[in-house]
């Protein structure tokens, strides 16, 4: 997937909150493990362009955030916890298709894209239903969709399913981990979840500790959560 980091420091207002911070992977599929505060949400947010770095180099998809944010943006899709904070449209399909506004689609080809993805996340019958007024289950997927929508290349899921029922939980963790052609990065405290990837990383104070396949790394990071 090739995300470059080389001794990469984000600071922000007066805290190191990354420091160090050092990877190099090409994995399909990467979970991003660590104790609340680790700094997990600070790597997902860098990685997709939102956050900047006061020092180091990076690259993502070859790409590095600072001087293509724009590009960075358009092949890269960052999906958060709330998605009440990525829903801005009053229906269903419309914010599906707000999705692909920058992409300067015709507009039967936004009506199809949109709706082919509706079909994937099975909100067709919800397409002119208000947006806000969807279960917290049914808005992950509305905000998941709107991700999909664009065919990102890589998505940043910032614990996509801290919020939902365990039917909920598993109809989004198999939409992430589908093979449609995208790579995923995974910030999530649900081990389980986190098993499933194909590498994982463990953050503790700021620090990339740790990277390898997920059955060792999440081993180390449990035996840390006994001490
Ligand atoms: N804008 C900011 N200004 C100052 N400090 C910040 C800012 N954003 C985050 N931090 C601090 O950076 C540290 C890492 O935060 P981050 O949200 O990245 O951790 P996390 O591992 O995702 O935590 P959690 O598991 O609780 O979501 C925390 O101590 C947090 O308070």
């Amino acid at each position: 997937m090739s995300i470059r980091l080389n001794d990469v420091w984000v600071r922000l207002g007066d805290v190191d909150v990354l420091r160090e911070v050092s990877l190099d992977v090409d994995a399909r599929t990467v979970a991003v493990v660590g104790e609340n505060g680790s700094g997990k949400s600070t790597f997902a947010r860098l990685l997709g362009g939102l956050v900047g770095h006061t020092a180091g180099e990076l690259s993502v998809l070859g790409l590095n955030p600072a001087n293509r944010a724009g590009e960075l943006r358009r092949r890269v899709a960052v999906v958060f916890s709330n998605p009440d904070a990525q829903i801005v449209m009053p229906t269903v399909a419309e914010d599906v298709a707000f999705s692909l506004r920058a992409d300067r689609l015709r507009s039967d080809e936004i009506r199809e894209r949109v709706a082919v993805a509706l079909e994937r996340f099975g909100l067709t019958a919800l397409a002119d239903h208000p947006s806000h007024d969807l279960s917290g289950g049914q808005k992950q997927l509305l905000a998941l969709c709107g991700a999909f929508v664009r065919e990102p290349e890589l998505v940043i899921a910032d614990e996509p399913t801290a919020y939902l029922d365990a039917r909920n939980a598993g109809r989004v963790a198999d939409h992430l981990f589908k093979d449609t052609g995208h790579r995923l990065v995974l910030v999530s405290h649900d081990l389980a979840l986190a098993r499933r990837c194909d590498v994982a990383v463990l953050f503790a104070e700021g620090r990339l500790t740790a990277v390898g396949k997920p059955a060792a790394i999440i081993a180390e990071y449990e035996a840390k959560l006994r001490c």
